[in-house]
């Protein structure tokens, strides 16, 4: 059987979190670091370290069949290029930003403006499709120091918690675009190669929506399982089991992790108690 080619990020935010996505879709890989070409022991996949940017090249010439790599990335270099999955890592967004004692109303305030960055066809579309024309100054790291040093008036770049922008006295003006990991796929994968991304993406998204709720146990008196049992969400429906103490249930059930909160204070109110929390490994729809 022939194997799928997958690059990841040989350093960097990416790679940590690559893998083990990799792994919690039971794929070991066998690897040191400084390896640039690893195998999978248990599924036909060859993992090729590359840096994050040159990813959309090689998946353009097909040299590797898929890659995870940032979304933010594709959109730069890879319009050509298709996106299979977001992967929920990796968050942040690409944003135009100003020293805080500019003045900025609107994006007519950048017209004949230096902007830097290293996301330069990202800013000139934005700009375009806003009829704004601006210079643009390619660097390559250390974007949020231009201002400073008298090289921009503004920059674009990579903002996740926004403490690189406070740090050097910049305010973010425009989010151009919201970003995360995500498994692009080359446009010269072949059949055989399909098929294994087929079995892998089934694995992806057994392990995401995994990752995405929470298994939810509770003891409840029976005379409040009607009220509970219309505040939870399930799979299909919560399951109700007896305790052993007459007059007493135990509800089980899965709750989504973004209203996982705000359900638990309300079942608490209506008398829930003893509540445990676990992971889910994997949840198949
Ligand atoms: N501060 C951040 N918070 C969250 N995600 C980020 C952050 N900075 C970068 N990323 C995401 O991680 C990806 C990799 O970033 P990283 O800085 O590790 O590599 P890089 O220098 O852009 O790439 P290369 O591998 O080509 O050297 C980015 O493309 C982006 O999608
Ligand atoms: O909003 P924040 O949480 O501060 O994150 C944003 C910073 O993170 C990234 O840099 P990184 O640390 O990856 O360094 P790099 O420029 O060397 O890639 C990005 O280029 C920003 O500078
Ligand atoms: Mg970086």
């Amino acid at each position: 059987m022939q194997n799928i080619k997958i690059a990841i990020q040989k350093s960097g935010r990416l790679n940590e979190d690559s893998l083990n996505i990799l792994k919690d879709c039971g794929i070991s890989i066998d690897n040191g670091t400084d390896q640039l070409k690893a195998s999978a022991r248990n599924f036909p996949m060859e993992v090729f370290y590359l840096r994050n940017g040159d990813i959309p090249q090689y998946l353009r010439d097909g040299v590797v069949d898929i890659a995870i790599i940032g979304e933010n990335v594709l959109v730069e270099k890879g319009e050509d290029i298709e996106m299979a999955e977001k992967l929920g890592f990796s968050k942040c967004r690409v944003s135009l930003a100003v020293p805080k004692s500019a003045s900025y109303t609107c994006i007519e305030d950048l017209q004949g403006k230096r902007i830097a960055t290293s996301y330069p066809r990202t800013v000139q579309q934005y700009l375009d499709e806003r009829g704004v024309r601006a210079d643009l100054h390619i660097i390559t790291g250390s974007v949020e120091i231009a201002p400073n040093i008298g090289l921009a008036d503004a920059i674009c770049d990579i903002v996740s918690s926004g403490s690189t922008l406070f740090k050097n006295n910049l305010r973010e003006v425009e989010v151009m675009l919201h970003s995360e990991a995500v498994l692009a796929v080359s446009p010269k994968i072949g059949p055989e190669q399909q098929e294994i991304l087929t079995k892998l993406q089934f694995r992806l998204r057994s392990v995401l929506k995994a990752r995405q709720h929470k298994y939810v146990l509770m003891n409840a008196p029976n005379e409040r399982l009607d009220a509970i049992i219309e505040l939870l969400p399930g799979m299909r429906s919560p399951t109700v089991l007896p305790l052993a103490e007459q007059g007493w249930s135990s509800i089980h059930t899965v709750i989504p992790g973004d209203r996982f909160w705000e359900i638990l204070d309300e079942v608490k109110r209506e008398g829930a108690e003893g509540i445990l929390v676990c992971p889910i490994e994997k949840m198949i729809l």
